[in-house]
Protein backbone atom coordinates (compact mmCIF):
# COMPACT_ATOMS: atom_id res chain seq x y z
CA UNK A 1 0.00 0.00 0.00
CA UNK A 2 2.79 2.40 0.73
CA UNK A 3 3.37 3.42 -3.02
CA UNK A 4 0.09 4.35 -3.13
CA UNK A 5 0.09 7.23 -0.35
CA UNK A 6 3.12 8.77 -1.78
CA UNK A 7 0.54 11.46 -3.32
CA UNK A 8 2.21 13.90 -5.37
CA UNK A 9 0.63 17.38 -4.61
CA UNK A 10 -0.19 20.05 -6.78
CA UNK A 11 0.06 23.61 -5.62
CA UNK A 12 -2.31 26.04 -6.88
CA UNK A 13 -0.81 29.73 -6.38
CA UNK A 14 -0.37 28.82 -2.61
CA UNK A 15 -2.79 30.33 -1.06
CA UNK A 16 -5.51 29.22 0.94
CA UNK A 17 -8.43 29.36 -0.76
CA UNK A 18 -10.96 31.84 1.36
CA UNK A 19 -14.95 32.46 0.84
CA UNK A 20 -17.75 31.41 1.97
CA UNK A 21 -17.57 28.50 4.86
CA UNK A 22 -21.16 27.81 5.26
CA UNK A 23 -22.76 24.85 5.17
CA UNK A 24 -22.05 23.57 1.67
CA UNK A 25 -21.71 25.75 -1.40
CA UNK A 26 -22.51 24.76 -4.75
CA UNK A 27 -24.81 24.55 -7.89
CA UNK A 28 -27.34 22.17 -6.57
CA UNK A 29 -28.26 19.98 -9.29
CA UNK A 30 -32.49 19.28 -10.14
CA UNK A 31 -32.32 16.07 -12.08
CA UNK A 32 -35.17 14.04 -13.65
CA UNK A 33 -35.78 11.19 -11.26
CA UNK A 34 -35.01 7.68 -12.58
CA UNK A 35 -34.92 3.95 -11.43
CA UNK A 36 -31.53 2.96 -9.43
CA UNK A 37 -28.93 0.64 -11.61
CA UNK A 38 -30.63 -2.99 -10.97
CA UNK A 39 -26.99 -3.50 -10.14
CA UNK A 40 -26.92 -2.52 -6.76
CA UNK A 41 -28.72 -5.65 -4.88
CA UNK A 42 -26.73 -7.96 -6.80
CA UNK A 43 -23.19 -7.72 -5.19
CA UNK A 44 -22.57 -10.53 -3.58
CA UNK A 45 -21.48 -10.48 0.05
CA UNK A 46 -20.86 -12.96 2.77
CA UNK A 47 -17.16 -12.95 3.76
CA UNK A 48 -15.74 -15.87 5.47
CA UNK A 49 -12.58 -15.91 6.99
CA UNK A 50 -10.04 -17.57 3.83
CA UNK A 51 -6.66 -16.25 6.12
CA UNK A 52 -6.18 -20.18 6.58
CA UNK A 53 -6.42 -20.84 2.72
CA UNK A 54 -5.04 -18.09 1.58
CA UNK A 55 -1.43 -19.11 3.57
CA UNK A 56 -1.79 -22.66 2.65
CA UNK A 57 -1.29 -20.92 -1.16
CA UNK A 58 1.76 -19.49 0.49
CA UNK A 59 3.50 -16.33 -0.06
CA UNK A 60 0.81 -14.32 0.96
CA UNK A 61 1.70 -13.15 4.07
CA UNK A 62 5.19 -11.72 5.54
CA UNK A 63 6.76 -14.40 8.02
CA UNK A 64 4.96 -13.67 11.07
CA UNK A 65 1.06 -14.95 9.10
CA UNK A 66 -0.26 -11.49 11.22
CA UNK A 67 1.70 -8.56 9.56
CA UNK A 68 1.05 -8.61 5.26
CA UNK A 69 2.72 -6.74 2.93
CA UNK A 70 1.21 -4.79 -0.47
CA UNK A 71 -0.68 -5.93 -2.14
CA UNK A 72 -0.86 -9.81 -0.66
CA UNK A 73 -0.99 -7.72 2.40
CA UNK A 74 -4.53 -7.53 1.47
CA UNK A 75 -5.78 -10.44 -0.75
CA UNK A 76 -7.18 -12.68 0.90
CA UNK A 77 -9.19 -11.01 3.35
CA UNK A 78 -10.51 -8.50 0.48
CA UNK A 79 -11.33 -10.86 -1.77
CA UNK A 80 -13.70 -12.81 0.79
CA UNK A 81 -13.77 -16.54 0.15
CA UNK A 82 -12.71 -16.10 -3.57
CA UNK A 83 -9.07 -17.31 -2.66
CA UNK A 84 -9.13 -20.04 -4.90
CA UNK A 85 -9.51 -17.31 -7.83
CA UNK A 86 -5.77 -16.84 -7.32
CA UNK A 87 -5.11 -20.02 -8.61
CA UNK A 88 -7.60 -19.42 -11.16
CA UNK A 89 -5.41 -16.01 -12.22
CA UNK A 90 -2.36 -17.82 -12.09
CA UNK A 91 -3.85 -20.15 -15.10
CA UNK A 92 -5.10 -16.57 -16.55
CA UNK A 93 -8.40 -17.61 -16.92
CA UNK A 94 -10.10 -14.65 -15.13
CA UNK A 95 -9.94 -11.71 -17.76
CA UNK A 96 -13.31 -10.17 -16.82
CA UNK A 97 -13.62 -11.19 -13.29
CA UNK A 98 -12.88 -7.41 -11.60
CA UNK A 99 -13.32 -5.35 -14.68
CA UNK A 100 -16.28 -3.32 -13.77
CA UNK A 101 -19.09 -3.47 -17.59
CA UNK A 102 -19.49 0.18 -17.16
CA UNK A 103 -16.00 0.42 -17.30
CA UNK A 104 -14.66 -1.91 -20.06
CA UNK A 105 -15.98 0.62 -23.14
CA UNK A 106 -13.86 3.34 -21.42
CA UNK A 107 -16.39 5.70 -20.66
CA UNK A 108 -18.71 6.41 -17.60
CA UNK A 109 -21.87 8.59 -17.93
CA UNK A 110 -20.56 10.30 -14.45
CA UNK A 111 -24.02 12.34 -14.71
CA UNK A 112 -26.54 9.35 -14.63
CA UNK A 113 -23.81 7.89 -11.77
CA UNK A 114 -24.29 10.80 -9.44
CA UNK A 115 -28.59 10.99 -10.73
CA UNK A 116 -28.56 6.98 -9.18
CA UNK A 117 -26.68 7.35 -6.23
CA UNK A 118 -28.69 10.70 -4.81
CA UNK A 119 -32.24 9.29 -6.63
CA UNK A 120 -35.09 9.54 -4.12
CA UNK A 121 -35.98 5.81 -4.76
CA UNK A 122 -32.28 5.21 -3.05
CA UNK A 123 -32.67 7.50 -0.30
CA UNK A 124 -36.07 5.49 0.12
CA UNK A 125 -34.62 2.05 0.20
CA UNK A 126 -31.29 2.72 2.45
CA UNK A 127 -31.54 5.15 5.27
CA UNK A 128 -28.32 6.12 5.38
CA UNK A 129 -28.33 8.12 1.96
CA UNK A 130 -31.59 10.59 3.58
CA UNK A 131 -30.47 13.69 2.42
CA UNK A 132 -28.20 12.95 -0.11
CA UNK A 133 -27.81 15.42 -2.92
CA UNK A 134 -25.21 16.69 -5.76
CA UNK A 135 -23.50 19.36 -4.57
CA UNK A 136 -20.67 20.34 -7.56
CA UNK A 137 -22.34 18.92 -10.87
CA UNK A 138 -19.38 17.98 -13.81
CA UNK A 139 -16.78 20.63 -12.64
CA UNK A 140 -16.11 18.64 -10.52
CA UNK A 141 -19.03 16.06 -10.05
CA UNK A 142 -19.77 15.94 -5.78
CA UNK A 143 -22.12 14.76 -3.73
CA UNK A 144 -23.35 14.71 -0.20
CA UNK A 145 -24.60 12.02 2.38
CA UNK A 146 -25.59 13.90 5.47
CA UNK A 147 -27.04 10.72 7.34
CA UNK A 148 -24.42 8.26 6.09
CA UNK A 149 -23.15 7.34 9.92
CA UNK A 150 -24.79 7.49 13.00
CA UNK A 151 -22.77 8.94 15.75
CA UNK A 152 -22.09 5.72 17.01
CA UNK A 153 -21.12 4.68 14.16
CA UNK A 154 -18.67 7.23 13.75
CA UNK A 155 -16.98 6.43 17.37
CA UNK A 156 -17.16 2.82 16.05
CA UNK A 157 -14.35 4.12 13.21
CA UNK A 158 -13.01 5.97 15.38
CA UNK A 159 -12.22 3.91 18.24
CA UNK A 160 -11.14 1.35 15.47
CA UNK A 161 -8.72 3.89 14.02
CA UNK A 162 -7.66 4.41 17.59
CA UNK A 163 -6.94 0.45 17.72
CA UNK A 164 -4.54 0.38 15.11
CA UNK A 165 -2.73 4.11 16.21
CA UNK A 166 -2.80 7.06 14.24
CA UNK A 167 1.23 8.05 13.44
CA UNK A 168 2.37 11.12 11.82
CA UNK A 169 2.37 11.55 8.24
CA UNK A 170 5.92 11.41 7.32
CA UNK A 171 5.83 10.63 3.45
CA UNK A 172 5.02 14.25 2.83
CA UNK A 173 6.52 17.74 3.91
CA UNK A 174 4.34 19.15 6.80
CA UNK A 175 4.10 21.96 5.00
CA UNK A 176 2.37 20.17 2.61
CA UNK A 177 0.39 17.65 4.30
CA UNK A 178 0.34 18.08 7.98
CA UNK A 179 -2.17 15.20 9.50
CA UNK A 180 -1.99 11.81 11.65
CA UNK A 181 -2.97 8.81 9.65
CA UNK A 182 -3.56 5.43 9.50
CA UNK A 183 -4.56 2.67 7.88
CA UNK A 184 -6.60 -0.23 7.75
CA UNK A 185 -4.69 -2.93 6.74
CA UNK A 186 -3.65 -4.79 9.52
CA UNK A 187 -5.67 -8.48 9.57
CA UNK A 188 -7.18 -7.00 12.55
CA UNK A 189 -8.56 -4.07 11.01
CA UNK A 190 -9.77 -6.01 8.34
CA UNK A 191 -11.26 -8.15 10.43
CA UNK A 192 -13.60 -5.71 12.50
CA UNK A 193 -17.17 -6.07 11.76
CA UNK A 194 -18.05 -2.67 10.86
CA UNK A 195 -15.37 -2.31 8.37
CA UNK A 196 -16.73 -4.54 6.58
CA UNK A 197 -19.85 -3.20 6.78
CA UNK A 198 -18.58 0.34 5.65
CA UNK A 199 -17.21 -1.52 2.56
CA UNK A 200 -20.37 -3.01 1.78
CA UNK A 201 -22.19 -0.08 2.16
CA UNK A 202 -19.71 1.84 -0.19
CA UNK A 203 -19.83 -1.04 -2.56
CA UNK A 204 -23.64 -0.86 -2.59
CA UNK A 205 -24.17 2.57 -3.14
CA UNK A 206 -21.43 2.94 -5.85
CA UNK A 207 -21.78 -0.88 -7.45
CA UNK A 208 -18.43 -1.57 -7.18
CA UNK A 209 -16.28 -4.42 -6.01
CA UNK A 210 -14.68 -4.46 -2.84
CA UNK A 211 -11.85 -5.31 -4.16
CA UNK A 212 -12.03 -2.22 -6.31
CA UNK A 213 -11.18 0.14 -2.79
CA UNK A 214 -7.68 0.99 -0.95
CA UNK A 215 -8.17 -0.18 2.49
CA UNK A 216 -9.43 2.85 4.25
CA UNK A 217 -7.08 5.58 5.35
CA UNK A 218 -8.27 6.93 9.05
CA UNK A 219 -7.30 10.91 9.26
CA UNK A 220 -7.01 12.99 12.23
CA UNK A 221 -6.10 16.54 12.00
CA UNK A 222 -5.81 19.06 15.40
CA UNK A 223 -5.34 22.94 15.18
CA UNK A 224 -3.41 23.88 12.13
CA UNK A 225 -3.02 20.73 10.59
CA UNK A 226 -4.23 21.15 7.08
CA UNK A 227 -3.08 19.13 3.10
CA UNK A 228 -2.84 21.34 0.60
CA UNK A 229 -4.51 21.61 -3.40
CA UNK A 230 -3.84 18.07 -4.35
CA UNK A 231 -5.02 15.43 -6.90
CA UNK A 232 -6.15 11.74 -5.63
CA UNK A 233 -5.29 10.46 -8.84
CA UNK A 234 -1.71 10.51 -9.33
CA UNK A 235 -0.43 7.75 -11.04
CA UNK A 236 -2.24 6.99 -14.01
CA UNK A 237 -0.50 7.94 -17.44
CA UNK A 238 -1.81 6.04 -20.49
CA UNK A 239 0.01 3.84 -21.27
CA UNK A 240 1.56 3.58 -17.90
CA UNK A 241 4.96 2.11 -16.31
CA UNK A 242 3.41 0.64 -13.61
CA UNK A 243 1.62 -3.08 -14.37
CA UNK A 244 0.24 -2.51 -10.88
CA UNK A 245 -1.15 0.85 -11.41
CA UNK A 246 -2.12 -0.46 -14.95
CA UNK A 247 -3.99 -3.25 -13.26
CA UNK A 248 -6.39 -1.38 -10.59
CA UNK A 249 -6.75 1.31 -13.28
CA UNK A 250 -7.18 4.95 -11.50
CA UNK A 251 -8.45 6.04 -8.19
CA UNK A 252 -11.72 6.99 -10.36
CA UNK A 253 -13.89 8.20 -6.50
CA UNK A 254 -12.93 9.90 -3.40
CA UNK A 255 -15.41 8.79 -0.92
CA UNK A 256 -14.60 11.02 2.30
CA UNK A 257 -16.26 10.12 5.66
CA UNK A 258 -16.24 12.98 7.86
CA UNK A 259 -16.33 11.44 11.89
CA UNK A 260 -16.31 14.02 13.67
CA UNK A 261 -17.61 17.94 14.11
CA UNK A 262 -15.25 20.50 13.65
CA UNK A 263 -15.18 23.75 16.15
CA UNK A 264 -13.92 26.20 13.14
CA UNK A 265 -11.90 25.45 10.11
CA UNK A 266 -11.30 22.40 8.37
CA UNK A 267 -13.26 22.41 5.67
CA UNK A 268 -12.79 20.42 2.47
CA UNK A 269 -12.47 22.79 -0.54
CA UNK A 270 -12.41 22.36 -4.24
CA UNK A 271 -11.09 25.06 -6.61
CA UNK A 272 -11.53 23.69 -9.82
CA UNK A 273 -12.33 26.08 -13.02
CA UNK A 274 -15.90 25.79 -14.36
CA UNK A 275 -16.91 24.82 -17.74
CA UNK A 276 -16.50 28.53 -18.76
CA UNK A 277 -13.17 28.42 -17.12
CA UNK A 278 -13.89 30.11 -14.18
CA UNK A 279 -12.65 29.32 -10.78
CA UNK A 280 -15.26 27.71 -8.57
CA UNK A 281 -15.17 27.59 -5.14
CA UNK A 282 -16.71 24.76 -3.16
CA UNK A 283 -16.21 24.70 0.50
CA UNK A 284 -17.52 21.48 2.44
CA UNK A 285 -17.82 21.89 6.73
CA UNK A 286 -16.98 19.16 8.31
CA UNK A 287 -19.86 17.16 10.23
CA UNK A 288 -19.91 14.06 12.23
CA UNK A 289 -21.43 11.46 10.21
CA UNK A 290 -22.10 12.98 6.64
CA UNK A 291 -19.94 11.48 3.52
CA UNK A 292 -19.03 13.05 0.59
CA UNK A 293 -17.68 11.54 -2.80
CA UNK A 294 -16.08 13.32 -5.75
CA UNK A 295 -15.33 11.69 -8.87
CA UNK A 296 -11.48 12.69 -9.89
CA UNK A 297 -11.81 11.30 -13.77
CA UNK A 298 -13.66 12.88 -16.65
CA UNK A 299 -16.44 10.58 -18.08
CA UNK A 300 -13.34 9.18 -20.65
CA UNK A 301 -12.05 7.77 -17.13
CA UNK A 302 -7.97 7.33 -18.24
CA UNK A 303 -8.46 11.34 -18.21
CA UNK A 304 -8.25 13.45 -14.49
CA UNK A 305 -10.46 15.80 -13.65
CA UNK A 306 -8.64 18.61 -13.03
CA UNK A 307 -11.52 20.31 -11.58
CA UNK A 308 -11.37 18.07 -9.00
CA UNK A 309 -8.16 19.58 -7.17
CA UNK A 310 -8.78 20.09 -3.62
CA UNK A 311 -7.31 20.71 0.15
CA UNK A 312 -8.03 20.30 3.24
CA UNK A 313 -8.79 24.31 4.96
CA UNK A 314 -6.47 24.25 8.25
CA UNK A 315 -8.44 23.07 11.44
CA UNK A 316 -8.44 26.27 13.29
CA UNK A 317 -10.43 25.19 16.99
CA UNK A 318 -11.20 21.38 17.47
CA UNK A 319 -10.28 17.94 15.81
CA UNK A 320 -11.00 16.70 12.22
CA UNK A 321 -10.98 13.40 12.45
CA UNK A 322 -11.97 11.40 8.97
CA UNK A 323 -12.15 8.27 6.85
CA UNK A 324 -11.06 7.83 3.25
CA UNK A 325 -11.98 5.18 0.92
CA UNK A 326 -10.44 5.53 -2.79
CA UNK A 327 -12.47 3.24 -5.16
CA UNK A 328 -10.37 2.36 -8.62
CA UNK A 329 -11.24 1.77 -11.97
CA UNK A 330 -10.96 -2.04 -11.35
CA UNK A 331 -9.49 -4.43 -8.81
CA UNK A 332 -6.88 -2.71 -6.88
CA UNK A 333 -6.47 -6.21 -4.80
CA UNK A 334 -7.36 -8.66 -6.85
CA UNK A 335 -5.62 -12.14 -7.99
CA UNK A 336 -4.81 -11.10 -11.64
CA UNK A 337 -1.76 -8.83 -9.71
CA UNK A 338 -0.35 -11.96 -8.97
CA UNK A 339 -1.42 -13.32 -12.81
CA UNK A 340 0.20 -11.13 -14.98
CA UNK A 341 -0.57 -7.99 -17.41
CA UNK A 342 -1.92 -10.81 -19.66
CA UNK A 343 -4.74 -11.40 -17.12
CA UNK A 344 -5.91 -8.04 -16.93
CA UNK A 345 -9.03 -7.24 -17.85
CA UNK A 346 -8.42 -3.69 -19.64
CA UNK A 347 -4.92 -5.37 -21.09
CA UNK A 348 -6.96 -8.25 -22.41
CA UNK A 349 -9.75 -5.89 -23.77
CA UNK A 350 -7.43 -3.47 -25.55
CA UNK A 351 -5.68 -7.13 -26.87
CA UNK A 352 -9.56 -8.14 -27.99
CA UNK A 353 -10.08 -4.58 -29.84
CA UNK A 354 -6.36 -4.50 -31.57
CA UNK A 355 -7.36 -7.81 -32.83
CA UNK A 356 -10.71 -6.84 -34.58
CA UNK A 357 -9.20 -3.48 -35.75
CA UNK A 358 -6.81 -5.60 -37.70
CA UNK A 359 -9.07 -7.82 -38.88
CA UNK A 360 -11.09 -5.36 -39.95
O1 LIG B 1 -9.23 16.24 4.84
C1 LIG B 1 -9.88 16.49 3.83
O2 LIG B 1 -10.88 17.19 3.86
C2 LIG B 1 -9.44 15.92 2.51
C3 LIG B 1 -8.30 14.95 2.64
C4 LIG B 1 -7.73 14.54 1.35
O3 LIG B 1 -7.99 15.14 0.34
C5 LIG B 1 -6.85 13.38 1.23
O4 LIG B 1 -6.47 12.80 2.26
O5 LIG B 1 -6.50 13.00 0.09
FE1 LIG C 1 -7.29 14.18 -1.38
Amino acid sequence: MVKWRMLPFLRMGGKSAVGNTNDTVADVADFDLGMPPKRFDEIPFGCKDEIGNCQSLGGLFAGDGETCRWPSAELCLSTCGQCPLVETAKKCQSHYHEMDDRMLGGTMDWAAFFHNITAPEMQERFPQLKGARVLSRETPWVAEFPNYLTELEADEIIQIAKTEGYRIEDEHPKHVRDVNVTNCDSIRCMRQPFVSELYRRASQLLGYHPNNFESMEFIDYGPGQHYVWHADEYSWKYPIKDPAAVLSGPRLLTMFHYLSDVEEGGETAFAGPDSTGQTKRLFVKPKKGKVILWANMKDDWSFSEHSAVHSALPVRRGRKLAGTLWIHASGFRVPELYAGIECNPRYFYQQQQQQQHHQN
